[in-house]
């Protein structure tokens, strides 16, 4: 049994939590706030996973314990470096499980850690995962990406279990890639089904969305195997199908018609593609995007969906 911390007590943490618990470990999660920490020790439940009892054997708290063998940090992007920089991780590896790119800085993930902490073990957690899912015990996979080998191994044995199977690989910024683009991939997918485009034009469109995270990856040294795997098509299959994702639904909801705004001011949990969309697209320098360009766009209000469609539409054909 090892000490594992999960840090961000939002739905993914929470899941996270849970899945090292029947992994047999000893799990603190922490949360934001003093608040956040009482509220979840009251009901034994964390309102943004609601319907969930978590584990008694779950410590609560608001700051990092004395002691960790593991430290997951489940905190979403734009909010990463600020989480870094409160809570001062002591020396070891860190597993960083957000799926987005920083704007400003247009850095991934891993890069901001690295940035705040310094050299460092780090890995990336990321695959086709809803977290109510994991949290029920439902099968699933994922992917653990780092070129550090001990710590993949450390991160397989903290998670994996007969209902959670790990993949390793050694392609990190692969791994990255994939799940920050995959969600403004499935904003672009729900548009195309709350607009009434049809199934013809999401499957296109997914499809050369897979092309997008093929050229990106090898642009900024991944590896395009990364992006046929579980921390891409995988989580394009699962986050533009289905209104489960809170990428695809808001993706849905301005397809119908609904304004960006209304949208946000409806929903208290992140959906990343929408600050990733820009800094991905900025990220990628003079690789061809396409399609995350046309969501930047379309999400800026500097195009409108008709022009956004249009545009892709009317773009030179040519081999696939
Ligand atoms: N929900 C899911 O099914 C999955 C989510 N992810 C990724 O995990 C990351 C977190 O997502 P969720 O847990 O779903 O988000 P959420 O919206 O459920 O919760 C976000 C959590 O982050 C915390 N937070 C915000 N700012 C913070 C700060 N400065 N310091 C510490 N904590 C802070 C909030 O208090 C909240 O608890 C995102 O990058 C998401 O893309 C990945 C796989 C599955
Ligand atoms: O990353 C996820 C599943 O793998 C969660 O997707 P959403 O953030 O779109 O809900």
């Amino acid at each position: 049994m090892s000490k594992v911390t999960v840090v961000g007590a939002g739905a993914w943490g929470t899941a996270l939590a849970i899945q090292a618990v029947r992994a047999g470990h000893s799990v603190t999660l922490v949360a934001r706030t003093a608040e956040a920490v009482a509220a979840i020790a009251r009901n034994h439940e964390n309102g943004r996973l609601p319907g969930v009892r978590l584990p008694d054997s779950v410590t609560v708290m608001d700051q990092l314990p004395d002691a960790s063998d593991l430290l997951v940090w489940v905190v979403p992007t734009q909010h990463l470096r600020t989480s870094l920089l409160k809570l001062r991780p002591p020396a070891g590896g860190i597993v960083i499980c957000a799926k987005g790119v920083e704007v400003g800085t247009h850095m991934l993930p891993l890069e901001v850690a690295g940035d705040v902490t310094g050299d460092r073990p780090l890995a990336v957690l990321s695959g086709p995962n809803f977290a109510h899912e994991i949290a029920a015990g439902l099968p699933a996979a994922t992917v653990v990406a780092s070129v550090n080998a001990d710590l993949r191994e450390q991160v397989r044995v903290a998670f994996g279990t007969s209902t959670f199977r790990l993949y390793g690989n050694d392609d990190p910024i692969g791994a990255q890639l994939g799940g920050a683009a995959k969600n403004v991939i499935a904003i672009a997918a729900g548009v195309v089904i709350g607009a009434g485009l049809g199934e013809n034009a999401r499957a296109a469109l997914v499809t050369r969305g897979l092309s997008e995270l093929c050229r990106l990856a090898v642009a900024l040294g991944g590896r395009a195997e990364a992006m046929t795997g579980l921390s891409g098509l995988g989580d394009l299959m699962l986050t533009c199908t289905g209104m489960s994702s809170r990428n695809f639904s808001l993706g849905h909801a301005l397809g119908q018609g609904r304004s960006l705004e209304a949208i946000l001011a409806g929903r208290t949990a992140v959906t990343e593609g929408v600050a990733t969309a820009a800094a991905l697209v900025a990220r990628a320098g003079k690789v061809e995007l396409p399609i995350c360009q046309a969501v930047a766009e379309f999400l800026s209000g500097r195009k409108t969906l008709d022009q956004s469609i249009s545009e892709l539409m009317s773009r030179p054909q040519r081999d696939e």
